[in-house]
Formats: C-alpha cells, sequence, structure tokens
C-alpha cells in the first residue's frame, strides 16, 4: 500500500488477540504531519497495545499498517525503570543511542531539565521524569512523536503547560503526534483529533464533538457542567516498560498479515 503524501502512518481493520482474548477488533487509524491525535478511552480499552502495534512492538493478528518509508518515530513510554544500583545520570540516559552532548545540550535546555543534567534518574520527581522522557524522543529528531499518557506525574497545574509545549513542539517541528490520555478534558485544547477506543473504535473526530457524541458519554458518563466526562483513571494492570530502545523501532515498512 503507498500512502499519500502527508500520510506518515495508516492502520487498516487492525485486530489484537492475546490467547484467546481479542483486545483489538477493526481499527482503522490514519496520521498525518502537523496532526495532533489523541486515543482516549476507559482502563484495558487496548489504547497501549494500540500504540505498540503502530511502533512495530505488537505484531497485530490481522489488519495492514503501512508507515512512510524511514519514518523517524520519537516514542515516550509511560514509565522506564532503570536499576537503582545502576550509575545512570540524566545527561548519560539522554545520551544513549550515541546522542551528541551538545544536542543533549539543547533539547535539555529547551525543556528546562539542563539543571538536571548531573542528576541520577532514579531521584527525579514524576514531572521532571516526565520532560526526560520527552528530551529522550525529541532527540530522534522526530516526524512523528508517540506518547503514552504523557502527562502523568505532572502536576495538575502544570498539565496543560505541558500540553501546550507539545503543541509548540509540534508547531516547531512539524512532526506528528500520538497522544494517549485518559482526560479529553485536559488534552482537549491540544489535540486536533480524538479517537475513543474501547477494543474497537467508538467514536472518533474534533474533541469538541468526541465530547458530545452517545458512543462517548455512554462510556465516560458523569458529564460535568461544561458537558466534559470526568473520570477517574485506575490501573488494574502494569505495561512494560520501556521495552526496547526508540532506536529499534523504526522500520520501513510493516504489515501484519491481512
Ligand atoms: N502482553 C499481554 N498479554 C496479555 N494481555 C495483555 C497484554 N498486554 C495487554 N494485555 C491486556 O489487554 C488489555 C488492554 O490493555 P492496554 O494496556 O492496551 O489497555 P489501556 O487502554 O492502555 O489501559 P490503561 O488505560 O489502563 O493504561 C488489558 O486487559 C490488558 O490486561
Amino acid at each position: 500500500m503507498t500512502l499519500s503524501s502527508a500520510v506518515l502512518i495508516e492502520a487498516t481493520g487492525l485486530a489484537v488477540t492475546f490467547g484467546e482474548r481479542q483486545v483489538l477488533e477493526n481499527v482503522d487509524l490514519s496520521l498525518s504531519e502537523r496532526e495532533i491525535v489523541t486515543l482516549i478511552g476507559p482502563n484495558g480499552a487496548g489504547k497501549t497495545t494500540l500504540v505498540r502495534t503502530l511502533l512495530g512492538l505488537q505484531r497485530p493478528s490481522t489488519g495492514k499498517l503501512t508507515r512512510r518509508p524511514g519514518l523517524r518515530i520519537g516514542y515516550m513510554p509511560q514509565r522506564v525503570t532503570v536499576d537503582a544500583i545502576l550509575p545512570m545520570n540524566v545527561e548519560r540516559f539522554l545520551r544513549l543511542g550515541a546522542r551528541r552532548r551538545s544536542a543533549v545540550a539543547h533539547t535539555a535546555a529547551r525543556l528546562g531539565v539542563s539543571d538536571l543534567l548531573h542528576s541520577p534518574i532514579q531521584g527525579l520527581s514524576g514531572g521532571e521524569m516526565q520532560r526526560v522522557l520527552l528530551a529522550r524522543a525529541l532527540l530522534r529528531d522526530p516526524q512523528l512523536l508517540v506518547l503514552d499518557e504523557p502527562a502523568q506525574g505532572v502536576d495538575v497545574g502544570l498539565q496543560s503547560a505541558f500540553y501546550r509545549l507539545i503543541r509548540q513542539i509540534r508547531d516547531e517541528q512539524a512532526c506528528g503526534v500520538l497522544m494517549v490520555s485518559h482526560d479529553l478534558h485536559l488534552v482537549m485544547a491540544a489535540t486536533d483529533r480524538v479517537i475513543c477506543l474501547n477494543g474497537h473504535v467508538c467514536c472518533t473526530g474534533r474533541p469538541e464533538a468526541v465530547s458530545r457524541d452517545p458512543a462517548y458519554q455512554r462510556l465516560f458518563g458523569g458529564a460535568d457542567t461544561r458537558g466534559l466526562a470526568v473520570y477517574a483513571h485506575d490501573h488494574d494492570h502494569t505495561h512494560d516498560a520501556m521495552p526496547l530502545a526508540p532506536d529499534e523501532v523504526i522500520s520501513e515498512e510493516e504489515k501484519g498479515s491481512a
């Protein structure tokens, strides 16, 4: 399949099954340059599984996945685990994959983490870690930035600033952005398009339209006074922590068995 010129990645009819359990079915998705798309859905909806499939870390059981040849992806996972006994400061962490010291210094300054470069990675606060992980993703000079719950661990008061930063990065780098979020209200202003997922695509469109969609309302319920859903996010399972180095997730074109 050839992609039209602005499209970075396209999936059609994706399904993922773990054992007997079908976690994703018939998912279509397309993401273009300069577009910010947010995946939203309740716990266990398959958001991370879809992201991992798009990154090539999870093989779809059926469906077709096409990426622009040579697509550079910067991936910011929900979290990373660095062994507590490993002497690793932020600068070393950011230089993994042979990034130049000057590039690291430049990106760290842009994300306001220059003061942390010599701090041990294990001692960072949640918000500091998110900025460092975003810096790591940006050091790939990505055409597509993939962010799994990027504001997790960031103080509520700083979350909208974080999403503004992501929009600014999109404007400056002209990259596409795929985000996972559990809170549409928070990402409304930052996103161009929302895909509401619950095993399959329940509804999709501009954030205001999705927030009014009956499928979205059924999933999230409890609309607040602005007509937006308020949804508490709890985990009943854990995710892999950075299963592959971002350098390893690039492939020219990967297709699942149709
Ligand atoms: N490797 C795996 N093997 C078996 N089941 C898995 C695997 N990975 C995910 N699952 C299951 O698939 C379902 C979807 O998980 P996934 O992490 O994609 O959901 P999510 O929408 O990202 O959830 P959350 O909002 O809680 O992060 C869950 O029930 C999860 O337990």
